[in-house]
């Protein structure tokens, strides 16, 4: 008996059609884990299906039946997922528990763990060789010993980089107060944020403060609500969760068919690059460097090949799931990639933003399961076949910050079976999966399933530590495959990019002319603000905010049910500013978005690329701005192979400078004061600018004045003991 795999498609991120794709036989599982957006959202959905239905559910009407488990077979491979998921989730977590334990919390966090571990990496590399010690406690051992089996390659990389969280400390953290899971209330706010400002301008000052002190009061309240909520209500948790799936299901659909796969423009040049494991890793001359079919015609940049999803072999099921998802021909890297998986190679792929990697890995995928032989319905434990990794969010964290359990470096053994059934297992971003220090459950993971299995990695950044972990990862001869011709840059040419260099104060006002330049220019503006850490993303839209632009804010601060909602929301919306922190920087697929902005310095180099990867996507067109303080120009250096030109900054009127100052002056102290700590944290991790403490007090203070407060405000001792920052004279203790 066959069923669609819809919820489960959908599991992987806002990229893929809310359509059919494939038939799958029963007790057939791809699990997708490394925290994807909606995972959490879906299980609870799922499980209230489990636990309603004992017999298969009826097939409904309309839309939403394309997404509703209709017989039995789907009601099991829901169960299934769940079961696996939470499996995996809970064996990674207890994996990770004595590496994270009480320690960071935010993705913005993370990157500030990063750039603390990018410093050490930038170090000797010497360093890398582990003793025979040190591998025996990370287990490099056991996999050693599971490898003996099936040589995959080299071994011996470092193991002993990932303690990044274990060094770093998290500014944001000691921010109690700002809880967002009172986020309803906030959600529908920000929504009429736009309006109701319009409406306050003939507010008097005194009827400005009235407002906001109540907004804050009901934000109290909303803490407590919330607090309540927390306790006792997982009931609410899953109505909540229903209720996204509910409307996930209703625009799921039309959200896919609206965009626009008709303007692309195509006239590629795309050359793909084929290399087998030695030639990746730099150890030979290229073996094969072919081109694309298009590149013949010398035109720029296109996503699209020639080559139709019916010309090649796959099967009727999946073509008609393409066909629904209004795909006709392969992209470039899909052209690329597909024979090689789907003759069984292993492959790392490396192409460009937004040019439909994510249907490359998943495609095969699906073949090679519904090539499988049935999993008899009865099995107790279905086997995992399809095991995807994204480092979109991070639950595994999440739990193991609050729950002190004793690290266990193997599955449980129900859960070890499952795994044994892997064929397929897919590292996605898995540059960034590295940087996040995902390392050592990767290896754990990777020595927990088959030896014989197919392993893909796909990324739009392939750095170094990428090609390290390909020899753990991937078997010898795996292929290299990469779209992005050499010299061309990893961005699209398509995208115009500039950065812009002014002092600090002047970034708010620049921000707001740059913002409301572009509106004027392009009445069906798109933007996406970058900003460096989860409290300034929130600062710099609550100004924006004041300064009635249609603004949403999304970071790590944010409920989950939250941000998908904005992140639906903007997904379909035109006229719209996002602020956000890098919780949108990979994997996120908003259509048609006309401007990238980056508000001072990205964590590195990949993390650049994938932000502005956010627009140009589909071949499409878009813009990119980088603004930097003169003392953040060293990031240039780290790009600078990339098309990327100073832009002279635009005039700044002392009307415009007045009115955004007093938005500034607007915006709740609190705010600041959690912007400012954020800041410090984020600056002080950076190995340029953290290197001097005293001039990075003096370049934190110039932040506090930027947001209207010549006198800084106080951090917790504790805080700045943890940052290495007591007695640096500027900063204020409390
Ligand atoms: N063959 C195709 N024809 C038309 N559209 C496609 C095709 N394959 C994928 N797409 C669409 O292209 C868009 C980008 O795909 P996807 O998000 O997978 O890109 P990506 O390369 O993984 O990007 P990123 O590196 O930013 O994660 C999506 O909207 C997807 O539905």
């Amino acid at each position: 008996m066959i069923f669609k795999f819809i919820p489960q498609l959908r599991l992987l991120g806002h990229s893929l059609p809310a359509t059919g794709f494939t038939a799958f036989k029963p007790g057939s599982t791809i699990c997708f884990n490394g925290s994807i957006p909606v995972l959490k959202r879906v299980f609870p959905f799922k499980l209230s299906v489990r636990s309603l239905s004992t017999r298969p559910s009826r097939p409904r009407s309309g839309a939403s039946s394309k997404f509703t488990p209709t017989i039995r077979g789907d009601v099991r491979a829901s169960k299934s997922l769940i079961e696996d998921e939470a499996e995996l989730s809970d064996w990674v977590g207890e994996l990770r528990t004595d590496s994270f334990r009480g320690q960071l919390t935010s993705e913005d966090e993370e990157l500030d763990a990063g750039r603390e571990r990018n410093r050490v990496r930038s170090g000797d590399r010497k360093r890398n060789a582990v003793p025979v010690k040190r591998r025996r406690e990370s287990g490099l051992d056991n996999f050693r010993e599971s490898s003996k089996r099936e040589p995959r390659g080299r071994l011996g990389d470092s193991f002993s980089r990932n303690s990044r969280f274990s060094k770093q400390f998290d500014s944001e953290l000691e921010d109690e107060d700002i809880d967002d899971d009172d986020d309803d209330e906030e959600y529908s706010s920000s929504k009429t944020r736009g309006v109701k400002r319009e409406a306050q301008k003939v507010d008097s000052w005194k009827g400005k403060r009235n407002e906001r002190g109540s907004g804050s009061r009901n934000k109290g309240n909303g803490r407590r609500n919330n607090l309540e909520r927390k306790s006792n209500s997982r009931e609410e948790e899953d109505s909540d969760a229903n209720e996204e799936i509910r409307s996930w299901k209703m625009s799921g659909a039309e959200n896919f068919l609206s965009e626009e796969d008709t303007d692309i423009i195509d006239d590629g040049d795309y050359g793909i690059l084929r290399k087998n494991a030695s030639s990746a890793l730099g150890l030979e001359k290229d073996v094969n460097q072919t081109e694309s079919p298009l590149s013949s015609q010398g035109k720029s940049d296109s996503y699209l090949s020639e080559t139709r999803f019916d010309q090649i072999s796959i099967s009727p099921l999946s073509l008609k799931g393409i066909k629904d998802a209004g795909y006709e021909k392969m992209t470039v890297v899909q052209e690329a990639t597909l024979p090689a998986i789907l003759k069984g190679k292993d492959v790392l792929a490396k192409a460009k933003t937004g040019t439909g990697k994510t249907v490359a890995f998943l495609l095969p995928s699906i073949e090679i399961v519904s090539k499988l032989p049935p999993v008899d319905r009865d099995v107790k434990r279905p086997p995992i076949h399809v095991l995807v990794i994204c480092p979109t969010r991070c639950d595994w964290r999440y739990k193991t910050c609050f729950r002190a359990k004793t690290p266990a470096s193997k599955p449980l053994p129900g859960f070890a079976t499952k795994l044994m059934g892997v064929k397929v297992l897919v590292l996605d971003e898995a540059d960034r999966l590295l940087d996040m220090g995902f390392r050592k459950d990767i290896e754990r993971i990777i020595a927990a399933v088959p030896k014989q299995r197919q392993t893909l990695l796909f990324s739009a950044t392939v750095p170094e530590e990428v090609h390290q972990i390909c020899h753990i990862a991937l078997r010898r001869d795996h292929e290299f495959i990469s779209t992005v011709q050499e010299g061309s840059g990893d961005t699209h040419s398509q995208v115009r990019q500039v950065y812009m260099v002014s002092p600090l104060d002047k970034h708010f006002s620049l921000l707001y002319v740059l913002l409301k330049e572009h509106i004027a220019d392009d009445v069906d503006y798109k933007v996406l603000v970058f900003c460096t850490t989860a409290m300034v993303t929130k600062l710099v839209a609550d100004v924006l905010s004041e300064l009635n632009l249609n603004v949403r804010e999304i970071h790590s601060r944010k409920s989950q049910s939250y941000r998908t909602r904005v992140s639906d929301e903007f997904r379909k919306s035109k006229g719209l500013i996002l602020v956000t922190s890098d919780v949108s920087a990979r994997g996120v697929d908003y259509p048609d978005v006309t401007l990238v902005v980056q508000v001072g310095i990205p964590s590195d180099r990949q993390q650049y690329i994938h932000r502005l990867g956010r627009t140009g996507r589909k071949g499409k067109e878009g813009q990119g701005i980088l603004l930097l303080a003169p003392w953040e120009e060293h990031f240039l250096s780290s790009i600078k192979d990339l098309p990327i030109a100073k832009a002279p900054l635009p005039s700044l009127d002392p009307e415009t400078t007045k009115k955004v100052g007093r938005a500034l002056s607007h915006v709740e102290m609190k705010a600041k004061e959690s912007a400012y700590q954020a800041w410090l944290g984020y600056y002080n991790s950076d190995k340029k600018v953290g290197k001097d403490k005293y001039r990075l007090v003096e370049l934190a203070n110039e932040f506090s004045r930027s947001m209207g407060l010549d006198n800084p405000p106080a951090i917790p001792k504790l805080v700045l003991s943890k940052m290495g920052l007591r007695n640096i004279p500027g900063l204020r203790a409390r």
